[in-house]
């Protein structure tokens, strides 16, 4: 028999034709075709099993129901549909049935259900009862005991027993036909719905029944087939999503009967959530209409159920699969650097590897490091173990560690303390120089007395190139210590000294700090060079940063910014070097002890080259001694006419240059020999039909100059005549190359010309004698010392037509010092001859050359009132006189600054006289001798004195 569904609600689904007594519902139809038939196990009984058992009552409201019996048999397979055999039996018959507990749920028509019977007088009632082919009982939901919901244990249960338990019983409950029974557990299908009567014996609990049949109702009816299909909608929506509904499913549609309104409503309910009271309200609603409309707000409250069901599943697995995807990457990540690390020979750089190197580089100086240093490691190690390798802070305290444990922590070199080693090293590397070889060895005779050298601030003063640096690196050898050179010219930003806090991006530490990472030790020899160009700073002042780092009394508890903890600088000797001591921040210099290197002169400077500079420059041009020969004028040359200045930077230059051109020179003669060399080496008979004279000659040349070679006289030599005759050749080759390149080169004044061009720089000195009006200054400069002339000259005369004309880039106080130098020339003549109207009628000029040179001081002073006096009383002064010195209104002559550069320079420009102030006498006799020698110096007080020095046996000119 073919049933047809005449529903348009769900479209396509609904016009299919299904077997009779199988009508599955449209909505569950997919499901089941596409779950299969397999998924059944023999002995699995889910808690609610659907049958296909339908009521008879309910489809046809006829009196006789088909319920499927075991037949007599044991044991049926309830869920083989093959072993249920048809019965039909009369309702009447079974008015008086076993009452079964149920503690969970009702059991609903149509669904199968295991239980337990523990009572054997119960069990052993159920099995004659199967075998009278009566397998009937009544099964009621069980009651929950007042105050005590849900709370009954399977045992309390089993404890009920006659009255009690028919107090506990529901009233209405499920005709349950006896499928099997296996030991105690009893397979139940539900039919029909009944209602206890009254109690008819107490063990087993039996009681008779009113077979309960639903209301009448209209199937056509609107709101009926409204109502059923929102259930049907509404369990196909959660269907969609629960796995749990889809298995029930399956199964029910493998059983089920005959598609009815009330079936549904069953069904739905059944398969519910629902608990067990809600479920008992639906068993007991007689009302179809009343039934669906509780099963739909089950079905419904299920629906909700499922959606907050389907977002946990979902957001749980997305958490999973997103911790699951970053632990992949991550792993993907590890593997990839792991297999770069080792393509690149290096270890993992897992945490435990970078800690574990830390650790490692730290053990042998742990003893050494400050507790509160180690302290901090230790925290930051700890730190470096909990933070993500990925995160930038990560890497912050990696290289914060790497900077911390890198440092030399209490490690010293060995100090060398024998003031005779130290003197041979300085003198190895520097001429002369003699305060600050004496100051160094003193520093090292107390370092040697006390035991322990002390920190100290050098500041070694001087004009470029007089070898500032380089005698701080010397010192640093002389001591044993390591040296660390940074330039402070320009510094402008106080992180450098300090270093930047770790917060910044690509902060780094202060310069010290990076100096003693990069020395390896605490004890090095810093020399901070061009103190005096120090900055002025846009962010903090840097010349106070200098001060904590230079300070003593500060700097053995140093704070760099990035280190944040404090270390010890005591012990590093600091060797600062400047060109103008002026210009050193005050609370800097007071600090420290300042060494003036002031110029060398000719002679110094002629030792300098001879035994220092034209040494290191022949080796590192790599020509050998005996190849080159400069003579002593030459060199004199070179020092007179191209490097005059007080350095000798320049003259290091020059000689660089000579030598290079030699090295050139030598290089090209070596090479211009080489193709007779090659005709030395041809084979006899070659050499018999070529050999001429002259090729002879040139072998005799070469025959000759092997015979001087230092090899010849070497005993060795003769072991060689047993090697074979080519490599004797080639040797014989090489040996003739090298010796072809021995010819002496020789640089004497006539080819000076050849080597370093024309002399740039012109003398000091213009004048031979100076003419009237003209003087020759001292002046000082930053390059050092140098002559400068005043010259003065009459532009015209007339009555009251006096004036002073200023030129040569002069300063504020040189015109000043004109000024008055003026005044006191007038005075000075009108007392040495007061008819003389000069100065009265003369407009004068006076001018400093050189004029592109800016000039400015006070020490001009005595040399401008001279040269005014020359030009007024048309008098020569002394030949080769020079003079310094600042003149009051009142002709006293107060002291400058520089003797020793001016000394130089006047030596330089062949100065026989210096007048100087007699304030500077002390300054003068510290001057060395040999700086001193040939001089005749004047000190003077008052310039009368400056006078009668200038003008004494000098002629009037014509
Ligand atoms: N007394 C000396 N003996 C040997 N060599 C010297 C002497 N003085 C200077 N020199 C050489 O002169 C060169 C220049 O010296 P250095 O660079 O130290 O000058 P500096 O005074 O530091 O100049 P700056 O002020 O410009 O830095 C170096 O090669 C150095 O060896």
């Amino acid at each position: 028999m073919l049933k047809v569904l005449t529903s348009c609600r769900f479209g396509p689904y609904f016009r299919r034709q299904v077997p009779s007594g199988d009508i599955v519902p449209p909505f569950l139809r997919g499901l089941s075709s596409q779950r299969g038939q397999n998924g059944r196990s023999k002995h699995f009984y889910p808690r609610f099993f659907c049958s296909d058992a339908s009521d008879p009552v309910d489809s046809s409201g006829a009196e006789t129901a088909r319920v499927e019996s075991a037949a007599g048999e044991e044991a049926v397979e309830a869920n083989s549909p093959s072993a249920i055999v048809p019965t039909v039996f009369k309702p009447e018959d079974c008015l008086t049935v076993i009452a079964l507990p149920l503690p969970h749920r009702p059991l609903f028509p149509g669904f199968y259900m295991p239980i337990y019977v523990k009572d054997p007088k119960l069990l052993a009632a159920l099995v004659e009862s199967r075998k009278r082919q009566a397998p009937y009982a009544g099964a009621f939901l069980l009651k929950d005991e007042q105050g005590t919901e849900g709370s009954d244990s399977e045992k309390n249960i089993h404890d009920l027993k006659g009255k009690d338990l028919f107090d506990r019983l529901h009233e209405v409950g499920t005709l349950a036909q006896i499928t099997s029974i296996q030991g105690d557990q009893i397979v139940l299908i539900g039919h029909r719905r009944l209602r206890i009567t009254e109690m008819v014996s107490e063990d087993p609990l039996t009681v008779k029944i009113d077979h309960l049949k639903e209301k009448p109702f209209d199937k056509d009816d609107d709101i009926l087939k409204a109502t059923s299909f929102e259930v049907i909608s509404t369990l196909r929506d959660v269907l969609k999503t629960s796995s749990l509904w889809r298995d029930h499913v399956q199964t029910y549609t493998q059983h089920i009967g005959e598609f009815t309104y009330p079936r549904l409503a069953d069904f739905g309910a059944a398969i519910s959530g629902a608990n067990k009271l809600q479920c008992q309200q639906v068993l007991e609603e007689l009302d179809v209409h009343k039934r669906l409309k509780l099963t739909l707000e089950l079905v419904k409250k299920e629906m909700e159920i499922s959606k907050i069901q389907e977002s946990i599943a979902k957001a749980i697995e997305e958490k999973i699969s997103g911790e699951q995807r970053r632990y992949l990457l991550n792993e993907q990540l590890k593997a990839i650097k792991k297999a770069r690390f080792l393509e690149l020979g290096l270890e993992t750089d897992d945490k435990t590897a970078l800690s574990a190197k830390f650790r490692e580089r730290l053990e042998p100086k742990k003893e050494k490091i400050p507790s509160h240093v180690l302290q901090v490691i230790e925290e930051e190690l700890t730190k470096l173990q909990l933070l993500e390798a990925s995160s930038s802070e990560f890497n912050v305290t990696r290289n914060y560690l790497d900077w911390l444990t890198a440092l030399p922590w209490g490690e010293y070199s060995d100090e060398n303390f024998v003031v005779t080693q130290a003197q041979k090293i300085l003198d190895e590397d520097h001429y002369g120089l003699t305060d600050v070889k004496e100051r160094i060895l003193e520093f090292i005779a107390v370092g040697k007395l006390r035991g322990t050298s002390q920190g100290k601030i050098i500041c070694l003063s001087g004009p470029p190139g007089v070898g500032k640096t380089s005698i701080g690196r010397s010192i640093a050898r002389a001591l044993n210590r390591k040296f660390y050179r940074f330039s402070v010219g320009g510094l402008s930003d106080v992180a450098e000294i300090k270093g930047h806090r770790r917060t910044y991006i690509g902060a780094m530490p202060g310069k010290m700090v990076q100096c003693l990472k990069s020395v390896g030790t605490a004890n090095p020899l810093v020399l901070i060079d061009e103190i005096d160009k120090l900055g002025r700073g846009h962010a903090g002042d840097p010349a106070s940063a200098m001060l904590e780092l230079l300070d003593p009394e500060q700097n053995a508890n140093f704070l760099d910014h990035y280190l944040d903890v404090p270390i010890d600088l005591s012990k590093v000797l600091f060797v600062c070097t400047a060109n103008v001591v002026e210009m050193i921040p005050n609370p800097l210099l007071d600090r420290m002890e300042v060494i003036s290197i002031a110029g060398y002169i000719t002679d110094e400077k002629m030792h300098i080259a001879r035994d220092y500079l034209e040494k290191t420059t022949r080796e590192a041009c790599g020509i050998k001694p005996e190849q080159v020969e400069v003579t002593d004028s030459a060199l004199l040359a070179l020092i007179e006419n191209y490097c005059r200045e007080a350095g000798v930077r320049n003259l290091q230059k020059q000689i660089e240059k000579i030598y290079r051109k030699i090295a050139l020179q030598l290089v090209r003669q070596g090479e211009n020999i080489e193709p007779v060399v090659a005709q030395v080496v041809q084979p006899d008979e070659e050499k018999a039909e070529s050999g001429t004279v002259s090729i002879q000659t040139v072998e005799a040349e070469i025959v000759t100059t092997v015979s001087h070679s230092p090899d010849d006289q070497n005993p060795t030599s003769f072991d060689r005549s047993g090697a074979p005759e080519d490599t004797l050749e080639a040797e014989k080759v090489q040996e003739s190359e090298s010796n072809s390149t021995v010819e002496k080169v020789s640089v004497d004044t006539s080819n000076l010309v050849d080597y370093v061009g024309k002399p740039v720089f012109h003398a000091e000195r213009i004048y031979d004698q100076t003419p009237v009006g003209v003087v020759m200054g001292l002046a000082w400069t930053s390059m050092g010392g140098s002559t400068l002339y005043v010259e003065t000259s009459l532009v015209e005369q007339g009555e009251g037509k006096g004036a002073l004309n200023l030129t040569g880039q002069l300063g504020e106080v040189m015109k000043e010092s004109a000024q008055i130098a003026n005044t006191v020339a007038r005075a000075v003549l009108l007392e040495k001859d007061p008819e003389n109207q000069f100065f009265a009628n003369s407009k004068v000029h006076l001018h400093v050359p050189a004029g592109a040179t800016p000039k400015d001081g006070p020490s001009a002073g005595c040399t401008m009132i001279t040269s005014l006096l020359s030009l007024s009383m048309n008098k020569l002064v002394k030949k080769d006189l020079a003079m310094t010195g600042e003149v009051t209104l009142t002709r006293k002559i107060l002291p400058i600054g520089g003797v020793k550069e001016k000394t130089i320079a006047a030596r330089r420009s062949d100065v026989k006289t210096i007048i100087f102030p007699s304030a500077n006498r002390r300054d003068f006799d510290e001057l060395a001798p040999n700086v001193k020698e040939g001089l005749e110096v004047h000190f003077v007080d008052d310039y009368s004195q400056i006078y009668d020095l200038a003008f004494e046996d000098t002629q009037k000119t014509q």
